[in-house]
């Protein structure tokens, strides 16, 4: 039986790892891979963080039976890897979200906009393997509506895509987080993507991708509407 998350901390009480987990857990927050943790680390605990990671890294190295101390080219894995996996690839789970200012709708625009093809990367949550894709945005405001700058749909989707995901989670929080920011009439949101678990390994599909639509309030009403933005989408 592999060990439990929980048993590990029972081994390593003092690592900072135990230390961020037991605040996260006394707050009843949940942890899960494509949660953000950001608001339970304090500062320098993210370096500290990192540290650990890579002593964990070097011990895989060291049971995938590598020799790190003469192999000149995995000398630095671990730390390359820590520091990927925390600062790069996964930032979404330990920095808080990027400030985005909120404009009022003053003009009291109410006609579809469409932002897209936005690139998203991210990792599958099984196999830690590569996800590629596009993101479309349609947004159908009212005059209560907030209004936010352009490059601000690309932070905050980047922002939730970097960390492991699975697909249908990911296009869901998306959709959560444009939701509450904006408070639109209507929001679709489709992602298409290639999941490198299935081209790299497993069953070695070069050409499925997956996709997936999230349609909400004015989108899933409005069958025209929904036409519109899906037909303007893959232009
Ligand atoms: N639904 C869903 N599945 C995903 C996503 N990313 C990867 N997967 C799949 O997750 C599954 C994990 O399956 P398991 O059977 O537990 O693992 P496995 O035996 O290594 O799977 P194979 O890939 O078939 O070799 C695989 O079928 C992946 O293709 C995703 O975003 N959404």
């Amino acid at each position: 039986m592999p060990k439990k998350g929980s048993e590990y901390a029972a081994a390593r009480p003092d690592a900072v790892s135990q230390r961020i987990r037991a605040r996260i857990t006394k707050a009843k927050a949940r942890f899960h891979a494509n949660d953000n943790i950001a608001a339970f680390i304090k500062e320098g605990e993210l370096d500290e963080l990192q540290a650990e990671v890579q002593e964990k890294l070097r011990g895989v190295l060291e049971s995938l039976v590598i020799d790190t101390d003469s192999d000149h080219n995995t000398q630095d894995t671990a730390r390359r890897v820590a520091k990927m996996f925390i600062k790069e690839v996964f930032h979404g789970r330990y920095q808080p979200m990027p400030a985005v200012t909120e404009f009022p709708n003053i003009e009291r625009l109410n006609e579809l906009m469409i932002v897209g093809p936005i690139t998203v990367r991210s990792a599958c949550s099984h196999h830690l393997c590569p996800i590629i894709g596009k993101v479309w945005v349609g947004i159908m405001p009212n005059e209560h509506s907030n209004l936010i700058g352009l490059s601000k749909y690309v932070r905050l989707i980047e922002w939730v895509m970097s960390r492991p995901q699975i697909q249908e989670e990911a296009v869901t929080q998306v959709a959560d987080l444009l939701q509450e920011r904006l408070q639109p009439d209507g929001l679709a949101i489709v992602m298409e993507a290639d999941h490198f678990c299935m081209h790299w390994r497993g069953v070695k599909d070069v050409d499925a991708k997956m996709t997936n639509s999230v349609m909400r309030g004015a989108f899933l009403k409005d069958a025209t509407l929904r036409r519109e933005f899906l037909a303007l989408m893959h232009r």
